[in-house]
């Protein structure tokens, strides 16, 4: 399974295509809908998201609530674009107009974005040509590929959900999520102001998002996406490659402003010896294999273990600065303080539904490579075949 995405932020809209989903898997829009719109909210986010309401139009692919086994396409309209089409139309300019009378031209990068070095790669001078695609927009149609993936995924008997363990250094209390099943996880984090399980967490990071607002500064933080229900030996071992824990460290880091991975205690493990981070084996009838501890994060040797797979990703802060830093015209040379373009002042939440649905995908893919099916029932039975097999084993 593969997917292409194209658009720029402030074009007229957000265009996607998923190849090599199997036919007969049950899509509706609006359940990749429900998913747009938790994308859009959290508290921390800037003007534009008053702007849009993000909807998705399956355009090919899917008949009668139902995959056909053929490329499926989507596109998302971005309202904004009616503020935008002398600016960012795609014919060429007429010739009684100067580029420079084209308003909201950008020649002072903003460090920590993709500006400087983007003009430089791609020759572009005005550097709108390199923020209109670097932009955290394109997540739009990333979450409706994997809202389309965690339909499969579910159907497969596994669940996905994500939430903001920390923002600006609040951290959520790590027991805020223990012992609750997945479906009411996902109910307090679609109720939570930031998407965070810890109630007072949540609190401190909405007054600390506020404040940051207000001083003209931005937040990063840390979200934590976990995955039950896998059947063991997804990934392997015997290539690199193929190794599902590398796959899902590049689809974490694969979204704008990610700069860190780690799996179930991740960097603690440097921290204290084997016999605290390994989990030990356990069998039962009921269950078949599985651990006391899932210190690593349900994932050994590059394959799933079967335990939950626990992946956190951490995001910095948002480069656009209200009280802007210093940066350099690239038109005069002279010294400037950055441009300011309408921001968000954190998007961690919002990031937290993009990882859940990048990793989902990544997670599909995996599957879809693993046991090959051109019908979604097909895959289904060996899935259950699989687990069956793993438990007796
Ligand atoms: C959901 C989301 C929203 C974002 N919103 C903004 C924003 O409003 N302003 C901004 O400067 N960066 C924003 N970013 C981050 C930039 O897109 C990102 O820093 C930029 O693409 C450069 O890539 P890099 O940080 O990975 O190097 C956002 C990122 C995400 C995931
Ligand atoms: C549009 C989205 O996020 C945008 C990501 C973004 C950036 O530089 O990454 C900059 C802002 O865009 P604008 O300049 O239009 O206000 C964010 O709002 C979105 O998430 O849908």
């Amino acid at each position: 399974m593969r997917y292409l995405t194209a658009g720029e932020s402030h074009g007229p809209q957000l265009t996607t295509i998923i190849e090599g989903l199997p036919s007969l898997l049950p899509i509706t829009a609006e359940q990749i809908n429900h998913e747009l719109k938790r994308r859009q909210g959290g508290h921390g986010r800037g003007r534009r998201m008053q702007i849009e309401t993000d909807t998705v139009e399956i355009t090919s692919g899917v008949r009668h609530g139902k995959t056909l086994g053929s490329p499926i396409a989507m596109v998302v309209t971005n309202d904004d674009w009616t503020h935008w089409t002398k600016i960012m139309g795609a014919e060429p300019l007429p010739e009684d107009v100067d580029p420079n009378d084209i308003k909201r031209q950008i020649s002072r990068p903003r460090p920590g974005h993709a500006d400087l070095v983007g003009g430089m790669k791609y020759g572009h001078r005005d550097l709108r040509n390199v923020l209109e695609r670097s932009s955290a927009r394109e997540t739009t149609v990333r979450v409706a590929v994997g809202a389309v993936a965690k339909v499969l995924l579910q159907e497969l008997g596994i669940t996905i959900v994500a939430h903001v363990v920390e923002i600006g250094g609040v951290v959520a209390d790590p027991t805020s999520t223990a012992g609750k099943t997945p479906d009411e996880l996902r109910a307090i984090i679609e109720a939570d102001a930031v998407y965070c399980a810890d109630p007072i967490a949540s609190k401190k990071m909405v007054t600390l998002i506020d404040e940051t607002k207000k001083a003209g500064d931005t937040l990063g933080g840390v979200v934590e996406v976990i995955v039950e229900g896998m059947p063991p030996g997804v990934g392997s071992y015997v290539h690199y490659d193929r190794k599902l824990d590398g796959k899902l460290a590049q689809a974490m880091l694969s979204i704008n402003a990610f700069k860190g991975v780690e799996f179930g205690i991740g960097f603690d493990a440097a921290h204290v010896p084997g016999s605290q981070v390994h989990d030990e084996i356990i069998w039962d009838e009921e269950h078949g294999y599985t651990r006391k501890t899932n210190r690593l994060g349900g994932l050994e040797g590059g394959m799933s273990t079967g335990m939950p797979i626990v992946v956190r990703g951490v995001m910095k802060p948002i480069p656009t600065l209200y009280k802007p830093l210093q940066s350099v015209d690239i038109d005069t040379k002279e010294p400037f303080k950055a441009t300011v373009e309408r921001s968000d002042p954190s998007a961690v939440p919002a990031a937290s539904v993009v990882a859940e649905h990048a990793i989902a995908f990544e997670i599909a893919k995996a599957i879809l490579e693993q046991y090959h099916a051109d019908q979604f029932p097909q895959l289904k039975q060996q899935i259950d075949e699989i687990k069956q097999y793993a438990k007796e084993f």
